[in-house]
């Protein structure tokens, strides 16, 4: 059956590591958890590829644990590693979705990189060859034998086997880098977030969770950026919508007693003339709005909340821009914001709102950062079930299926 058949790799013999135990089996008796999906997708004519792009330590994780969730009944509310497989792994599992980490891709394990001077993000690091054949063939209904870059070793471990899903999801530095690569995207997110509140973020969890020091955090920083500058932040303007996260304009630098870097400015840019994606708005389509949402139905803290509307152009392109400034006090109240939005993708009324309130403990749930991501979240699943529909009304012809 074709989306069970395996790339050239399928005769390649596997190692897998599972806690205390070694062994070696033939990929095609992987085990796997093998998902009904791989034959749902290949009955709906294929993988709908998401692209997810954005530098280390800037949400891609926070992000996908929200999409998981918006994509519903389909999927694990917190899709889980490969069963079974390497725990080094590095891809989620859900009965919908797989999100798969481009860092699997690097040609080069760490060692290899500092032997050579180079970073992780210097596309001579990444095989962009094997990630394009392999997300091919995947988006065509067939399972590959993926390398996993194991983050706790710094090594390339041996691949692992990933079938077809209804929705794949691969997220990373480089999703938009090769132009074959990018071609096989249905839709494209980057997120961009200013620089001192990547750092604010990348401090915060490295010295916490990963016991860094400050100086080690700002070197490696400083050792980045040109290769940020030169190779991730570009692909930007290839994405369909950017998530774009500044410091708040509601405190006077000179009023800032340090509240600064917690009170976001978040705009959503979301491009025009996209198949199957229909940006959202704030009151009236097309026009240019400012609104104080505070007041009776919407309780607000110093330095309140303003929301912004406006068409614009972004690397030459068309495009609607959703802002919002500020941060939310209560949570069930984002109700009253979300009924003046609209094409929110919604199922039914309240959806943002209950989404939101579900993850409450996320990271930038009380702030732009976690409605627009659900805002996504639910355009790309719109997205999904519109190309599954149009796909059933018109299926493939019977001599491209034999
Ligand atoms: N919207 C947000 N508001 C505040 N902090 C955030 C937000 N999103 C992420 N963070 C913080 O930034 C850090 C990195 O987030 P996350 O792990 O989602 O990023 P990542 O891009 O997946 O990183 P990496 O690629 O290094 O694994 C986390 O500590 C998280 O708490
Ligand atoms: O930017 C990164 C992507 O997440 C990592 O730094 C890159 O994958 C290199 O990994 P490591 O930190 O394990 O050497």
């Amino acid at each position: 059956m074709a989306a069970r058949s395996f790339s050239s790799a399928s005769t390649t013999t596997i190692l897998l590591r599972s806690g205390r135990w070694r062994r070696t089996m033939r990929a095609a008796a992987f085990p796997f958890r093998v998902s009904c999906s791989a034959a749902a997708a290949a009955a709906a004519g294929g993988t709908v590829v998401i692209g997810l792009a954005a530098d280390s330590g800037c949400g891609k994780t926070t992000f996908v644990r929200r999409l998981t969730s918006v994509l519903g009944a389909g999927t694990a509310a917190a899709a889980a590693p490969p069963w079974g497989g390497n725990p080094g792994s590095n891809t989620l599992l859900g009965d919908a979705a797989t999100v798969i980490c481009l860092d699997d891709y690097h040609s080069l394990d760490r060692a290899g990189r500092k032997e050579r001077g180079v970073t992780a993000l210097d596309p001579r690091a990444n095989d962009f060859d094997l990630m394009y054949r392999q997300l091919k063939t995947i988006k065509e209904g067939r399972a590959v034998a993926k390398p996993i870059y194991n983050h706790a070793t710094g090594l390339l471990d041996p691949p692992e086997l990933i079938t077809p899903p209804k929705i794949l999801v691969v997220e990373g530095l480089h999703p938009m880098y090769d132009e074959r690569v990018r071609g096989l995207l249905d839709f494209s997110i980057y997120l961009d977030i200013s620089s001192d509140i990547k750092f604010a973020w990348k401090i915060q969890r490295d010295m916490a969770e990963r016991g860094h020091s400050l100086e080690s955090i700002k070197a490696s920083i400083e050792a980045r950026k040109p290769d940020f500058d030169a190779y991730i932040d570009p692909q930007k303007q290839y994405a369909d919508a950017v998530i774009e996260v500044l410091p708040t304009r509601l405190i006077a630098a000179a009023d800032d007693d340090g509240d600064e870097g917690k009170v976001l400015r978040v705009k959503l840019i979301m491009k025009e003339g996209v198949e199957h994606f229909a940006p959202a708005y704030l009151f009236d389509e097309g026009s240019t709005i400012s609104w104080i949402p505070c007041g009776r139905k919407l309780s607000c803290s110093y330095p309140g909340i303003k929301f912004s509307y406006f068409p614009d152009t972004y690397f030459g392109h068309e495009v609607s821009v959703l802002e919002m400034d500020g941060k939310f006090d209560k949570l069930d109240e984002l109700i009253y914001v979300e009924s003046h939005l609209s094409n929110l993708s919604t199922k039914y009324y309240g959806e943002v709102t209950q989404q939101m309130l579900k993850h409450a403990d996320f990271p930038g749930s009380n702030n732009g950062t976690g409605l627009f991501q659900t805002i996504v979240g639910l355009k790309i699943r719109d997205l999904y079930e519109q190309v599954v529909a149009e796909r059933a009304a018109s299926p493939p012809a019977l001599a491209a299926v034999a």
